[in-house]
């Protein structure tokens, strides 16, 4: 059973830590020991209102006492906000775990000023509803305990993955950190796709939401891949084929490797940026 008493500071209170909030505390972590700093009053006020937790204007507020701080701002202010954080740090050094895509531990450590245990952890927006699909990696010298704790608070959100690369991250946040939303596109085109053929707005869009969901959970609960699962869909000169050859002629596989080969050489083109500005 995870530690439902930890502090835990977000620096940040965007889509991202708004998230994983709500899986903590759907996981049963004490909303009093929760607290968040972001600049804004309406996301402090609407994280306070829905969450119970405290939302501070200060990080040095947010940070009083925090056994671990969950560094949840946009790569582009990274800096700034780790050495606001870094500045404020004392004896025990609390865990950090940065979900910042293409921010590197090095870069973090850098602006820090301090060996703090420090994970990175790339998890996606589904840790809202305790289904995220989270990358993790140790910087090295966090230890056992700490990276302990780390998996403790990150599987609260869903399923956790630890890589034994911190280059592996970038092609996590390719894959699942930004892959919620190619399945949202694809759900818009099928929606899109069933409304143009004739059929209500209404009834297309339950349907292909409804459709991902569950082929998403055969995914999961069967002992079979997911070629296996879309063959037992398609019947010999049926419908299915039909579609799946024009997915084909398209070029969807090499246009999905296309897209995440971009996502993944973004995530490093970002690390390369922000560490020039150290
Ligand atoms: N969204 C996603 O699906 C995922 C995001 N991530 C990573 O999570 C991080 C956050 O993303 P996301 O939540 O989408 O971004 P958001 O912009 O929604 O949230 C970031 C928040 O941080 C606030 N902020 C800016 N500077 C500071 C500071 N110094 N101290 C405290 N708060 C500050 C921002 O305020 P203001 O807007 O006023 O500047 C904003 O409210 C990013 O690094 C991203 O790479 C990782 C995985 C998935
Ligand atoms: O788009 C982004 O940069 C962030 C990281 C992964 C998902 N959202």
């Amino acid at each position: 059973m995870p530690s439902t008493t930890t502090r835990i500071a977000f620096i940040g209170g965007g889509n991202m830590a708004r998230s994983l909030i709500a899986g903590l505390i759907a996981d049963g972590y004490e909303a009093t020991r929760l607290t968040v700093s972001d600049p804004d009053t309406a996301k402090r006020d609407a994280l306070a209102e829905q969450f119970g937790i405290t939302a501070c204007a200060q990080t040095v507020e947010a940070i009083d006492a925090a056994e671990v701080i969950v560094l949840c701002v946009k790569p582009q202010v990274a800096a700034v906000a780790c050495r606001e954080v870094g500045a404020l740090l004392s004896e025990p050094l609390p865990l950090v775990i940065s979900v910042m895509a293409g921010v590197t531990e090095a870069s973090i450590h850098g602006w820090l000023g301090q060996p703090a245990p420090l994970v990175r952890a790339m998890p996606n927006t589904p840790v809202l509803v305790q289904s995220g699909a989270i990358g993790l990696h140790a910087s090295a010298g966090t230890w056992a305990k700490q990276v302990n704790l780390a998996e403790e608070v990150m599987r609260a959100g869903g399923l956790t993955h630890w890589v034994k690369t911190e280059a592996e991250l970038d092609t996590v946040t390719a894959l699942s950190g930004s892959g919620p939303a190619y399945f949202f596109l694809f759900m818009e085109s099928l929606e899109k796709a069933a409304i143009a053929e004739g059929l209500d707005p209404e009834g297309a869009r339950l349907l292909s939401i409804q459709t991902a969901l569950g082929a998403a959970r055969m995914a999961v609960e069967s002992d079979e891949s997911p070629q296996q699962l879309r063959q037992r869909v398609t019947s010999p000169g049926g419908t299915t084929e039909r579609a799946i050859a024009v997915f084909e002629e398209g070029g969807l596989p090499a246009l999905t490797l296309r897209a995440v080969a971009a996502a993944r050489h973004r995530a490093q083109e970002l690390s390369e940026l922000i560490a020039e500005e150290q």
